[in-house]
This record gives C-alpha cells, structure tokens and sequence, in this order.
C-alpha cells in the first residue's frame, strides 16, 4: 500500500499503528495494519462486512483486553507512547476515546445523568455548577440542549427519539472531553433526517479533534471524511485523501466495491 500525505501540512500524528495483526483464537482477523491518525480531521473505515473495520477500532481504546482468546502483535502508539505498556492504565487509556455505537445505547437514568456519569467517574467536573456546565457544554456540542433543557432531570435518555438517543451518547461519549471519537456505523439505525444531523456533527467535531466513522455508506465518507481506509480480508489495502480514494481508487479490489462489485 502506497503511503499517502495529508493535504494540510499542520496535520500531526496522534496515534501511529504499526503491523497491527489481531486473532480471536485460531481466526485472523487483522493482518499487518497500518495507519497514522491525526490530530484533527475524520478517517473512514470502508469495507465489506466481516472485514474487520471494528476489530481494529477497538485495538485503539483496548476493547480487546477483557476478551478471551485474543492475540495481538504489531504496535500502537499514542503521542508516541506504547499503548501496550506495563505502565498504562487502561481507563485513564479509554478517557482518551469516546465511543459511538451502531445502535444507540443510552443508561436507563436521566438525560443529565447519562452525560454526568463518565465525567464524575473520571474526576473530569466537580459535583455542582461544574458539573452542570460540563453537561450543558456537551448538550450543546452534540445539538441537544435545545431539545431537552427542560426536562433533562424527570426524562429518561431511554425516552428520546431514536435519533435524539444517539445525539446524547455523542454528548455522554464527549463528557471525559477524549481527543479521539471512535464511530461504529454511527447512522445504521437512525433515520435519514438523524443521519443528516449526525453528519453535521461530525463536520463540526472533527475541526477539534480525531474521528474514526466506521460506514457502509460510501456518500457518508464522501461527505464527512478527510481521508478514508479501505478495508478487505483483514487488511489495510488502501488509504488516501478522500475525493482520491473514491475517483481513482489504487486497489482493484476497493476500485471493485466502490462500484458496488461486491458488498
Ligand atoms: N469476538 C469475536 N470472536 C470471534 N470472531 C470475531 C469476534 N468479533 C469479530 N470476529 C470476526 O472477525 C472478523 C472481523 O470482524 P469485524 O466485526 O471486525 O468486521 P467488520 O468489518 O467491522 O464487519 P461489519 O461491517 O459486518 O461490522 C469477522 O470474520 C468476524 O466474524
């Protein structure tokens, strides 16, 4: 795979993976993955089903450690320290990444509480008005607070719509203010008016700090990604400047499912 720059020389590397290979047990699911990721922009993972976009979205944040039978080989470095070493803390590691799911997934607690929890576990606010300002920041950036201001102490973020669930693990994901939001299909359950607000997040986010949106929509990377990674049989076989990648695909094999080849 051909290396490619970035566009804007001020990019730099916040996180650098290095021949990352993953197993669960006998199964190899990542094979000598690289990548850099930015401190600013948005990097999409492209790719058939199965081929292990989540796999290496949870390397990041070491979803992996709790999972039995996993193998991993290769290196991840965070500002250039080992993410591996006997010296990190893997929840201080995970406040560092805020994560998204497919399927919104909000505490069965209030509004407030669902954004509050992870900032007061992590000592991010104090109880009182720091608090309530981190909540209301949060809110804000995630293009809620209009739409529950009111009841954010008597309403369940399981009482929300669909679209306004995942609007609030946006803000509950930016509480412990991480530096990296690690997306997985973050639109695949929400309606399309949701996904279009969703987006626009993401635009605005991504000025600020790192995304990773995992997508089976090829026009979403289009229109949110800086860069985007192709993905196929656990290999990293294609990464560029967005408009590159999906006008003049290098990889026979992304060229083939950018035009809906195969799926
Ligand atoms: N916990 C697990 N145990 C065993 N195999 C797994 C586990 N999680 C994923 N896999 C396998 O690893 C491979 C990569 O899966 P992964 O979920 O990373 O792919 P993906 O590209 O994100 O797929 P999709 O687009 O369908 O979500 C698949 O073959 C999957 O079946």
């Amino acid at each position: 795979m051909k290396a490619e720059r970035p566009a804007a020389a001020v990019d730099t590397s916040l996180i650098e993976v290095r021949d990352l290979s993953l197993w669960y047990g006998e199964k190899q699911a990542l094979d000598r993955v690289s990548f850099d990721l930015y401190r600013t922009g948005c990097l999409a993972f492209i790719g058939p089903s199965g081929c292990g976009k989540t796999t290496a979205l949870k390397c990041l944040n070491r979803m992996h450690d709790e999972v039995r039978d996993v193998r991993i080989t290769g290196s991840i470095r965070l500002e250039g320290h080992d993410i591996h070493a006997r010296s990190v803390d893997p929840p201080l590691l995970r406040r560092r990444f805020g994560w998204v799911a497919q399927k919104p997934n909000p505490f069965t607690s209030t509004i407030y509480e669902n954004v509050a929890y992870g900032a007061r576990l992590h000592g991010v606010a104090r109880p009182g008005a720091e608090l309530d300002a981190l909540v209301r920041h949060c809110l804000e950036e995630a293009d809620l607070w209009d739409e529950v201001k009111d009841r954010l102490h008597r309403m369940h973020g399981t009482e929300l719509s669909g679209g306004q669930q995942q609007r609030l693990c946006i803000a509950r994901a930016l509480s412990t203010q991480p530096d990296v939001l690690l997306m997985d299909e973050p639109t695949g359950s929400i309606d399309p008016i949701s996904t279009g607000h969703v987006e626009d997040l993401i635009l605005r986010l991504k000025a600020r700090m790192a995304i990773i949106v995992v997508t089976h929509a090829m026009e979403q990377a289009k229109r949110v990604a800086d860069r985007t990674a192709f993905f196929h049989l656990g290999r990293l076989r294609e990464l560029g400047r967005t408009a590159r990648v999906f006008s003049n695909p290098h990889d026979p094999a992304c060229a083939a499912f950018i035009a809906g080849k195969y799926g």
